[in-house]
Formats: structure tokens, C-alpha cells, sequence
């Protein structure tokens, strides 16, 4: 037997109020993003708090340049797979370029998407939107902000940039952050922020922040998991750190499989299917003539 209790009883979920306790407890709120069924069974397994399907995945597992061009209907068909994996976290649904720029009426509607098709808890979107928020609060779905380095904005930001790094920008992010928590947000991403000014904000608002370069203060971090594990392929943000190399792992593995394929050292007669004995001495005979 463990010395720690398992962190919630067997069959209970993570939900907002869980998050909010641990803020409150001090205790540090953990975070990762998954795109696939597997991930989310390590996640939910490891007891990772909460599960973004970020629209990174666009990015990490379909090769896009940025995260613009994904769109509804794929973030559905990952989140899907990932609420499939995971009976234990809370479950985030990133809303997609496009999707709540519109109008509100319809970025309700796609937020509603990621409740009743995926099995989203809530659905976290960028930016300083308080009126959506409200609105898409008083349709019953949890929302969490995003604010600071928002991927979304890549072109108005003309790259990944940290954000609020003068004193007008660093008020006005503290503005946005509070207005997000007025307007009824359950938890708050600070990405790419420095890590004096998440401090600031995350003693000024009662609800969680989850930080991503955005320094210890937080009252939680999350990681994109193939930031995770060494499974991208471009340079990588100074807030990643690597907690494994699974590309070392498959690349060895691989190398592996070839040579043995290639030296007929794979399959073994341990791994191959037999014929019944009457069946192979049958087949052993000379073909009946017919
Ligand atoms: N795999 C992955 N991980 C991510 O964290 C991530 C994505 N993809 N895709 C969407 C965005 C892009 N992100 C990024 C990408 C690069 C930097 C980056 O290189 N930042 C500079 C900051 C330079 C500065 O302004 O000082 C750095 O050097 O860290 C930051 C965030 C975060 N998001
Ligand atoms: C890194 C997080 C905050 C994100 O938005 C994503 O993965 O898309
Ligand atoms: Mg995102």
C-alpha cells in the first residue's frame, strides 16, 4: 500500500471545484495536453489533473506550421478519442481558431459541441473576452481564459513572443485576468509571461492559474506532452523541459526491428502459428492425385 491516498476516491472525477480547493491548499495543480486515446490513459492513470486537447495538436501531431488551420470538427474527433482515455481528470477542450470569433451565438454552439460530442468538462479559449465568457457561462458551459502569449494571435504578436513585459502591458493583462474571473471563468492558462507579473496575477484572482512559461508562481503548469517527451521536431520554447526522450526510444526500437526483420531474427517459432500435428503430417504426404 502507498503512504499518500489516491488523490480523489476510485470512479470520481476532477472537476473545477477540485482545482479551486487545491489553489486554496496550496497544493500545485498539474496539467497536460493530450490528442489520442493513449495519451490520455497515461495522463488519467499518472493522475494528471487536467487534460487540455489543445489545438497545439495541430502542431505536435499533424504537422501544421501553426495552430490557425485546425479546425471544429478535427479537435472533436481528438477530443473524442482522449475523453475515452480519461474517467479521472478534468477534461478541457481547446475552442479552435475561427470558432468563437464570429458571434457569440455561434461559439456557444461549438463550445456546446465539445460538451455533448466529445465529453469536454469545459472548454478554454484565448484571449481578453469577457462578454463571451459571461455569455458562455450563463449557457451553463465552464469556461477557461487564456491570456498572455495567446498562439492564436501569432501574427499580431509577429512570432511567439513574451507578452507583458512593460508596465502598460503588464496592467492591462492583470485587467484582462480579472475581468476573465468577474466574467465567471473557472481557471486562467498565463502563458509567456514573466514570471513576477504571473505572481501577481495569481495572488490577485480567486481562481486556479495554470501556467506555461510563465514561471513558479502559478498555481499550477502544464506542458504539452510531445514538449514533454522529445516528440517535436523544431527547436523548442526556453519553458520546456524534457522529462524523457521518447524519439531516442522509438528510434532505437526501430532500428531494432529492421535489423532483426532484415537478419530473419524476428519472428521467432515462438511468435509464428503451428498447424495442428495430424494436420502438418497430412500435409507432409505427396498431393493426391486427383
Ligand atoms: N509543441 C508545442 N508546444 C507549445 O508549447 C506550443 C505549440 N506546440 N504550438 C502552439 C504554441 C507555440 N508555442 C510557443 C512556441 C515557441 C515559443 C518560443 O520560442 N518563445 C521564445 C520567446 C522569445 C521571447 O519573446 O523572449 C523562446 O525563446 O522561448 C514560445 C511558445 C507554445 N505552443
Ligand atoms: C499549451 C496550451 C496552454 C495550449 O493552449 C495548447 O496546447 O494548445
Ligand atoms: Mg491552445
Amino acid at each position: 500500500m502507498s503512504l499518500t491516498q489516491p488523490r480523489t476516491p476510485a470512479g470520481t472525477r476532477i472537476t473545477a471545484q477540485t482545482l479551486l480547493e487545491k489553489k486554496r491548499a496550496h497544493e500545485p495543480i498539474t496539467a497536460v495536453t493530450a490528442a489520442d486515446y493513449p495519451t490520455a490513459r497515461l495522463l488519467d492513470e499518472a493522475e494528471i489533473d487536467l487534460i487540455l486537447v489543445g489545438d497545439s495538436l495541430a502542431m505536435a501531431t499533424l504537422g501544421h506550421e501553426n495552430t490557425l488551420s485546425i479546425t471544429m470538427d478535427e479537435m472533436l474527433h481528438h477530443a473524442r478519442a482522449v475523453s475515452r482515455g480519461a474517467p479521472h481528470s478534468f477534461l478541457v477542450g481547446d475552442m479552435p481558431y475561427g470558432s468563437y470569433h464570429v458571434s457569440e451565438e455561434e461559439a456557444v454552439r461549438n463550445a456546446l459541441r465539445f460538451i455533448r460530442e466529445a465529453g469536454m468538462a469545459a472548454v478554454k479559449l484565448e484571449g481578453a473576452h469577457p462578454s463571451l465568457v459571461a455569455r458562455l457561462a450563463a449557457a451553463e458551459i465552464q469556461v477557461v481564459g487564456h491570456l498572455g502569449l495567446t498562439p492564436q494571435a501569432v501574427h499580431r504578436m509577429g512570432g511567439y513572443k513574451v507578452q507583458g513585459r512593460t508596465l502598460d502591458a503588464a496592467e492591462a493583462l492583470l485587467e484582462d485576468a480579472l475581468a476573465l474571473e468577474h466574467a465567471g471563468a473557472v481557471a486562467l492558462v498565463l502563458e509567456g509571461i514573466p514570471r513576477e507579473l504571473a505572481e501577481r496575477i495569481t495572488r490577485h484572482l480567486e481562481i486556479p492559474t495554470i501556467g506555461i512559461g510563465a514561471g513558479p508562481g502559478c498555481d499550477g503548469q502544464i506542458l504539452v506532452f510531445h514538449d514533454l517527451f522529445h516528440l517535436t521536431f523544431a527547436p523548442s520554447a526556453k519553458f520546456v523541459r524534457r522529462f524523457g526522450d521518447a524519439a531516442s526510444l522509438f528510434r532505437d526500437g526501430l532500428a531494432d526491428f529492421k535489423h532483426e526483420v532484415a537478419t530473419r531474427t524476428f519472428p521467432a517459432d515462438s511468435e509464428s502459428y503451428h498447424l495442428p500435428v495430424a494436420v502438418a503430417q497430412a500435409m507432409a504426404q505427396p498431393l493426391a492425385k486427383v
